[in-house]
C-alpha cells in the first residue's frame, strides 16, 4: 500500500503531466475510447459511421462540400485520420504549383485525400491509390483504387497498372513505412525526373528515419511545412515537401 504522504508527494508531478499533455490525452480518448465504445453500442466502425454522415449531409458531386462534410464530422463527432482543412491547404497549394499528371497516393482510407488530390488534378491527369485495407477501400472512380499492401503494390505499379512513373507522391499510410516505400519507388525507377513527394504527419506520431533520410541522402530538396494535427490545433504537426533530384 502506497502511504498517503508519498501520494500526496506525486501528485504536483502528476497533475503538471496532465496539464501538459492533455491535448495528447484528449486525442486519445476521442481517437480511441469514443470510437471502441460507440464501435460496440452501434455495431458499426466509425468510418462507416462517417460515410453515412457524409452521404446524408454532403452536396454529391461537390468534392469542396463532401471535404467540408468530413471536417464537420470529424471537428463535431468523431476523430479520423484524415490530412485534415490546413494541411489539407498545404497540399492543394503544390497541387496547383506543379499540376502533376500521374499522381500516388499511399493510404486511401476514407478517401478525403483522395477527394482532395483528384479536385486539384489538371485535365488529363491520373491518380492511383493504394489501400491495404480492403473495408476502406470502397471509395474511388475518377481514380484508380488498387488493393493491397504498398510493399507488394508498387514493385508492380508499371507492369500491372501501366504507371510508367509519379510527379507526385503523397504518402500518409503509415509511418514506419514511409522510408521502405521510399526506397522502394526509387529502386523501380517510379519517381519522375523532378518528382515532389508530400508526406503527412512527419511531427506527430513523426517518421524520423523517414525525415533523416531525405535530408542526407543528396536525392531530394526537403523542406516541412509546420502545421497542426489535424482536427487538433494544439497538436504541432507537419508536412514534409521532397522535390526529387535524381538517382545518384
Ligand atoms: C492515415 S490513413 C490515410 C488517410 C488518407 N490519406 C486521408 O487523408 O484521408 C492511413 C491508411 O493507410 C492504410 N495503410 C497503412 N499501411 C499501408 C500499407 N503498407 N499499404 C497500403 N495501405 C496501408 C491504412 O489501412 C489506412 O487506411
Amino acid at each position: 500500500m502506497v502511504s498517503p504522504a508519498i501520494a500526496l508527494a506525486f501528485l504536483p508531478f502528476i497533475v503538471t503531466l496532465l496539464i501538459r499533455y492533455r491535448h495528447y490525452l484528449l486525442l486519445l480518448y476521442r481517437a480511441v475510447l469514443v470510437a471502441w465504445l460507440r464501435d460496440r453500442l452501434t455495431g458499426t466502425s466509425r468510418e462507416q459511421r462517417a460515410f453515412q454522415y457524409v452521404l446524408a449531409h454532403a452536396i454529391p458531386g461537390d468534392p469542396h462540400h463532401i471535404l467540408q462534410t468530413f471536417d464537420q464530422w470529424c471537428y463535431h463527432c468523431e476523430h479520423l485520420s484524415c490530412v485534415g482543412p490546413d494541411k489539407g491547404r498545404i497540399v492543394e497549394r503544390v497541387l496547383l504549383e506543379r499540376a502533376p499528371l500521374r499522381v500516388l497516393e499511399l493510404g486511401t482510407y476514407c478517401g478525403y485525400g483522395t477527394v482532395l488530390l483528384a479536385q486539384g488534378l489538371p485535365p488529363g491527369a491520373r491518380l492511383y491509390t493504394i489501400e491495404g485495407d480492403p473495408r476502406h477501400a470502397a471509395v474511388a472512380e475518377k481514380v484508380e483504387l488498387i488493393v493491397g499492401p504498398s510493399e507488394e503494390v508498387i514493385p508492380h505499379l508499371r507492369e500491372k497498372h501501366g504507371l510508367m512513373n509519379a510527379n507526385l507522391v503523397f504518402m500518409d499510410h503509415w509511418k514506419r513505412c514511409y522510408l521502405r516505400d521510399l526506397r522502394l519507388l526509387e529502386s523501380h525507377q517510379l519517381l519522375a525526373e523532378g518528382a515532389t513527394i508530400l508526406a503527412d504527419n512527419v511531427l506527430f506520431p513523426g517518421a524520423p528515419h523517414f525525415l533523416q533520410y531525405a535530408k542526407t541522402c543528396g536525392k531530394y530538396h526537403c523542406k516541412v511545412h509546420r502545421a497542426s494535427l489535424e482536427y487538433f490545433r494544439a497538436i504541432p504537426d507537419g508536412i514534409a515537401e521532397l522535390r526529387y533530384t535524381g538517382a545518384r
